[in-house]
């Protein structure tokens, strides 16, 4: 059987090609070349972009046998997501892969803008020494507006954050708690232009945000204010912004982003005040390859005919980018599940509780199903097979939702009833910009332990000295502890410690450490990959 066709239409990292794998032919077209591109697209099964490759109606119209449109980055603005979802194809792409360097690149602007890094650079290397004219300011005790406090913006609040700078940040979608998480001061557009002396915008190009900071929001900003653009080409007004510099009502702007790329005759490149670049915040080593092998698993996943959890539109339903993070978190809750079930499993339940109660969260329920079966059945568990799995077995499954969540944005929590009457429960939540996965609750001992690959609990009596003897148990046997948690039962003397160690443990040697305190109850969870 020939194997299917994946079309490379740009550079990505070699590691791309790598987590590939030899499954499939590999062909490479120009993207940006658009008569190749819709020659070569028509016999691909699958085709990898950046964001210099328009895949558009016309281009999914052509490709006879596309399957998957895999985006190495962020930005879907390049591909037509509801023709390929009319189409039946799915499109994935790689949400978090480059936010820390967009955030880095961000810093980098509002350094260079402050310092004026690249006249001072031109000017050097054109054999002049001009100390006086390129005296900057510094970042300490300045103010920094941050308009869009997603993903990246709550990295550049960090990292600013280092700097000294006091924070504001507009962000209409978010709440009061999330940005005071952040250690930003909500207020309003025009009250952040009033007190910032550097303002980066941070939102996705819409509609509402096109040309959202122009002529007006020059004159209402804070004299001499600097202006960074690493998010969407057009959100700053260029043109607006040229005459803003060259009246020196804005001291300076650092422009990564550009309304139309390559940028044609615009009068920022000739302003000594405007640093440029050109479109460079995913572009480091580290985004690339995470970016390329995240699209790569993705797309072996979409060939195999397996749900993907980062796929924009499944099936011509999407699944709400809120959602998404937890697709993988409940599969691995319900690994976790299996693991501590001491017989099988006769009834599962699927809690998903907070702010994204009020979506389509089915898909959570499928993921924690897998989870369960994974690591038992020798078939490859699909989002298709795993409820007929849970039918076969006899096991009733439900969903309950609810927005109410009391301690995270939102937590997932799975039962189960076995066949033995054990009642087992785990809770688990997605937290931060890295979408970090953390285990929260076990059997009714709640927690905050992030849900590596390798985790040993123990339930025993509370007593002092415990947690040396565990960690001499462990280092007897050399296993490295990486972190623990430690949760007082609130009902009687019994407490439980969950330990996060290098590499997964013999059952031998947890029931040797189990021994070692008394533990009443125990497990070795392995939720390694392979
Ligand atoms: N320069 C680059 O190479 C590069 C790399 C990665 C991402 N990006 C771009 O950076 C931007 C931010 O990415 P992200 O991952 O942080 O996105 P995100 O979705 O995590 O965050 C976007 C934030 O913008 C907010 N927002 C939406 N409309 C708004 C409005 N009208 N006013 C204020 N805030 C609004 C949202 O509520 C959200 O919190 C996107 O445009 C993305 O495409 C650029
Ligand atoms: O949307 C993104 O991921 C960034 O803008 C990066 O785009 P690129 O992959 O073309 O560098």
């Amino acid at each position: 059987m020939p194997k299917p066709i994946v079309l490379i239409a740009e550079i990505l990292s070699p590691a791309t090609i790598d987590a590939l794998g030899g499954d499939f032919e590999i062909r490479q077209t120009e993207g940006a070349d658009r008569s190749q591109l819709l020659n070569d697209i028509v016999d691909a099964d699958a085709i990898l972009v950046r964001s210099a490759t328009q895949v558009d109606a016309e281009a999914i119209a052509a490709a006879k046998k596309l399957q998957v449109i895999a985006r190495a980055g962020v930005g879907l603005d390049n591909v037509d997501v509801p023709a390929a979802t009319s189409a039946g194809v799915m499109v994935v792409n790689a949400p978090t892969s480059n936010i820390t360097s967009a955030a880095e690149l961000t810093m980098a602007h509002i350094l260079g803008s402050a310092r004026y890094f690249g006249a001072g650079n031109t000017s050097l290397k054109a054999g002049e020494w001009n100390r006086k004219k390129y005296t900057g300011v510094e970042l300490y005790e300045k103010t920094l507006g941050i308009v869009g406090l997603g993903r990246i913006g709550g990295l550049v609040a960090e990292r600013a954050k280092a700097f000294g700078m006091r924070l504001v940040g507009y962000d209409p979608y978010i709440t009061q708690a999330r940005a005071a998480q952040m250690g930003v001061e909500v207020v309003d557009l025009p009250g952040l232009l009033a007190v910032s002396d550097f303002v980066t915008v941070h939102m996705p190009k819409t509609p509402e945000t096109t040309g959202m900071i122009s002529t007006e929001e020059f004159k209402a900003a804070k004299p001499g204010a600097r202006f960074i653009n690493v998010a969407r080409g057009g959100i700053i007004d260029e043109e607006a912004l040229a005459e803003a510099v060259a009246a020196g009502e804005v001291g300076g702007a650092g422009i990564d982003v550009w309304s139309t790329e390559p940028p044609e005759h615009s009068a920022l490149m000739e302003l000594d005040a405007v640093n440029v670049t050109p479109h460079l915040g995913a572009s480091t080593a580290e985004a690339q390859e995470k970016a390329g092998v995240a699209v790569a698993k993705s797309v072996r996943k979409a060939l195999a005919g397996e749900l993907v959890p980062d796929a924009v539109n499944v099936a011509g339903g999407a699944i709400h980018e809120d959602v998404r993070p937890g697709i993988p978190l409940a599969e691995r809750l319900g690994r976790v599940v299996n693991s501590l079930a001491d017989s099988s499993v006769t009834h599962f339940k699927v809690e998903v509780n907070g702010e994204i109660a009020d979506k389509d969260v089915s898909v959570l329920k499928l993921s924690a199903l897998k989870g369960l079966f994974r690591d038992v059945v020798s078939d490859q568990v699909s989002y298709v097979n795993a409820p007929l799995l849970a039918e076969e077995r006899g096991i009733g499954v439900e969903l309950v939702t609810d927005p109410y969540c009391e301690s995270f944005r939102n937590v997932t929590r799975l039962t189960a009833t076995t066949s033995e009457g054990q009642r087992i429960s785990v809770s688990g939540t997605v937290t931060g910009p890295k979408l970090v996965q953390k285990l929260t609750e076990v059997n009714g001992f709640d927690l905050e332990i992030e849900l590596t690959d390798n985790l040993l609990i123990f339930r025993y009596e509370d007593r002092p000295g415990i947690i040396g003897q565990l960690g001499q148990a462990l280092g007897a046997n050399e296993i490295n502890i990486a972190g623990m948690q430690v949760s007082p039962s609130a009902t009687d003397n019994d407490a439980l410690s969950v330990l996060a160690v290098d590499s997964a443990v013999s059952e031998e040697v947890v029931k040797a450490v189990a021994g070692a305190v008394n533990a009443s109850a125990f497990s070795g969870v392995s939720l390694n990959e392979d």
